[in-house]
């Protein structure tokens, strides 16, 4: 018998998942979207089996249906499919980055016979849509489940397993927990990513050398700052309870350095650097988290021709894959700077080694 899956918005998130799951030996993958035109590209794009615009028949006919959509509506879907003729045994799921609300949401619904189990997929990018759609994104990174003590048992194992197709370490989570800890280490690095940009976008209006200088190390820590604004004005808003505190106990943390500098507490600061780096160094490196790891080096091109061609070649000869090359300019006539990039820590490791064998300089 084979098993339907429904995916409700198939974008970065969405289409991951359909490309974890598709062509696998007796599932069928259904997108849904209410847009025509996007249910079409879905198909058109080989990320999905079939698609729909009509919720109604999709999910009558789902075992699993996964809300990939922006935390924003999800409620509404849950309300929608609640007065829907589900299976039997159906799974609903979600992706959302928040948990608590789609939970109550879910409990507060009459979903039976389907059971909801949220989930959260503790890995992604800036990027958006299904274009940005990887089978590789969820590898080796943490999926948060939050069941609750009325889940059945059996329901949470048929997910778990079919979960394990993306390639994710599967781990269960209390709904309200979770929210605390993503708001630490994701949605309020988000705000401040945003808002340290914005403070320089104001400087730049009046003197453009605050974008040209802001090359490298600026633009690596804010890349979240470009993240999809209509997906993170909905996560901001839907955990913004939790979000308000850590963002005054942020502002302390602020004013502390402040007083620091007022003091010339140069101590102070110097302890407050060594503590984070200590803490940050214990850290796990390989497991993919919230914040994508970058694998990145940087390598100084002399200005003479063919330079950049000829490392991506030695690099592909040796099966070391590249997942971006940029070329970073220095001066405007020099090429100066290669960035490179790659998806994993060996990858990285083994062109680092064949590059500096090279007699190129490298740098992190
Ligand atoms: N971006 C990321 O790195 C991560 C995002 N998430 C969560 O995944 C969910 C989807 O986010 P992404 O895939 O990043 O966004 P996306 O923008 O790539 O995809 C969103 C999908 O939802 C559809 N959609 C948007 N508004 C809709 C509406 N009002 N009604 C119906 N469909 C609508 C879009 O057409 C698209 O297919 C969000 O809930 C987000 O919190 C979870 C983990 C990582
Ligand atoms: O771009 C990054 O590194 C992210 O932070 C990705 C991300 C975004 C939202 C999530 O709920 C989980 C992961």
């Amino acid at each position: 018998m084979e098993t339907t899956i429904v995916i409700c918005g198939v974008g970065l998130i969405g289409g991951s998942l359909a490309l974890c799951l598709k062509g696998q030996p007796g599932l069928n993958v259904i997108g849904h979207s209410p847009d025509a035109s996007l249910a079409e590209k879905y198909v058109r794009r080989g990320v999905v089996d079939s698609a729909t615009t009509s919720l109604r028949e999709a999910a009558e006919a789902a075992d699993f249906i996964f809300l990939c959509v922006p935390v924003g509506v999800l409620d509404d879907y849950i309300r929608q499919l609640s007065a829907m003729d589900l299976k039997a045994g159906c799974i609903i799921s979600d992706v959302g980055s928040t948990k608590s609300s789609v939970t109550d949401c879910a409990r507060a619904a009459d979903l039976k016979p389907a059971v909801f189990i949220g989930g959260h997929p503790m890995a992604g990018s800036e990027r958006s849509g299904v274009e940005a759609a990887s089978q590789h994104l969820f590898e080796n990174a943490f999926y948060v489940l939050t069941p609750e003590p009325a889940t059945p048992i059996d329901a949470l194992e048929r997910l778990s397993a079919l979960l394990r197709h993306t390639g994710a370490k599967i781990v269960r989570v209390d709904a309200g927990e979770h929210d605390e800890i993503v708001a630490a280490i994701s949605h309020l690095p988000h705000l401040i990513a945003v808002a340290l940009v914005n403070q320089v976008r104001k400087h730049n209006e009046t003197n453009g050398l605050y974008a040209s200088l802001a090359a490298g190390g600026f633009r690596d820590i804010t890349r979240i700052a470009s993240s999809e604004p209509v997906v993170w004005r909905d996560i901001l808003l839907n955990n913004r309870h939790v979000l308000l505190e850590l963002i005054e106990e942020w502002q302390e943390e602020m004013k502390r350095f402040a007083q620091m500098l007022r003091d010339e507490d140069g101590e102070g600061v110097s302890e407050a650097f060594r503590t984070a780096g200590e803490f940050r160094r214990q850290l796990p490196e390989r497991r993919k988290g919230m914040l994508q790891s970058v694998y990145e080096c940087y390598v100084d091109v002399p200005d003479h021709p063919g330079i950049i061609g000829r490392i991506a070649t030695e690099l592909g000869s040796r099966r070391i894959n590249l997942s971006n090359l940029q070329i970073i300019e220095s001066r405007e006539d020099v090429p100066g700077v290669l960035r490179l990039s790659f998806r994993t820590q060996e990858d990285l490791d083994q062109a680092v080694t064949l590059l500096e064998g090279l007699n190129h300089s490298v740098r992190f």
